[in-house]
């Protein structure tokens, strides 16, 4: 009779916790400093969030949006249609606010009322105003390597890694997950950063296929418990973008809390807060850059020869 050795427990002493602590709050500071900087020249950046879902994952995230923004110096608008919006309304109701001179940032929340595709609506937002980049435009530049804003989402999972000093460049990166608010663009901006990446998704038949071989993992699934030790060396970076509200109150990652790794973003604490942050700078960032066409539409002086392009 053969006993079943129990797995030796990973050494835990050397796995670093990669959190946001200075890091949303450093660009929250940016934000407000541009703002600010805008005020003076009678700007407010104006930032519309539209919601037609009650899901409280999104609740959540459209209240944290809006209390930020006071703070920051941002005006910020909810428009919530209801979760029984018809796709119609919410295509309408981007729009005007794409028209709208006072908006210089749209962000459309996820999920949406079945029958409504978020990609066919999304073509409605200005790509000016895209400030989470939602519009297959903004995707398809993303893609070519041409300026738009990523995803917040995904912009905050690379500037996470990037205050942490994690090399991208020739390293394996697989990601969990292929949304086009998440997944696909997290794939891109490593792709964009030299690193060999793999995207697994619903029909991956078995995650310890691929897995195994990132460097850096990032899941953005919304499966508490998806990832176990199993999945991953005890050298690899998690990047842990699931955030499953609890009937407690809490917030569950998509990581197994028992995984011991080299580095794990957590959940709390981790992407979340530097998204938001990040969604404002985008909305700054949008609303100077509207000002700056502004001026010149107005007839500024002609630029400088060393200026052109
Ligand atoms: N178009 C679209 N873009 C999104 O980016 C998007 C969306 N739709 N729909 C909803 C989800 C959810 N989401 C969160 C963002 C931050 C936190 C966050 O900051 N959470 C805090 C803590 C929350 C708590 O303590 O309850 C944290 O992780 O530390 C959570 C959730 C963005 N989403």
């Amino acid at each position: 009779m053969t006993t079943i050795q129990p797995t030796a427990p990973r050494d835990t002493t050397d796995m670093r916790e990669l959190g946001c602590t200075g890091l949303a709050r450093e660009i929250r500071a940016r934000a407000a400093s541009g703002a600010a900087e805008l005020a003076e020249s009678g700007t407010t950046p104006g930032l519309a969030v539209v919601v037609a879902t009650d899901d409280e994952s999104s609740a959540w995230y459209v209240r944290s949006i809006a209390r930020a923004a006071g703070k920051a110096g941002i005006d910020c608008r909810t428009v919530d249609l209801g979760a029984g919006a018809e796709p119609e309304r919410i295509r309408a109701t981007l729009e005007r606010l794409s028209a709208d001179e006072s908006v210089h940032g749209i962000i459309l929340q996820t999920p949406l009322p079945t029958g409504a595709r978020f990609e066919d609506l999304a073509s409605a937002i200005d790509p000016r105003k895209d400030v989470d980049g939602a519009n297959p435009v903004s995707l398809g530049n993303l893609a070519a390597g041409l300026p738009a804003h990523p995803p917040a989402t995904a912009a905050a999972v690379l500037t996470l890694l990037d205050h942490h000093e994690i090399e991208l460049a020739g390293r394996n990166c697989v990601v969990v997950g292929r949304s086009n608010v998440v997944g696909k663009p997290v794939a891109q901006l490593m792709l964009q950063r030299d690193a060999t990446v793999t995207i697994c998704h619903r029909y991956t038949p078995d995650l310890t296929a691929f897995t195994p071989d990132a460097d850096v993992l990032v899941v953005a699934v919304g499966k508490p418990g998806l990832i176990t030790d199993k999945h991953v060396r005890e050298d690899a970076i998690v990047v842990d973008v699931g955030t499953t509200p609890t009937a407690d109150g809490g917030l569950l990652g998509d990581v197994d809390p028992s995984v011991r790794v080299a580095g794990l973003t957590p959940v709390p604490g981790g992407v979340g807060p530097v998204t938001t942050a990040l969604l404002l700078e985008h909305t700054v960032q949008s609303a100077i850059r509207a000002a700056r066409e502004a001026r010149h539409r107005a007839g500024s002086p002609p630029r400088t020869g060393s200026e052109q392009r």
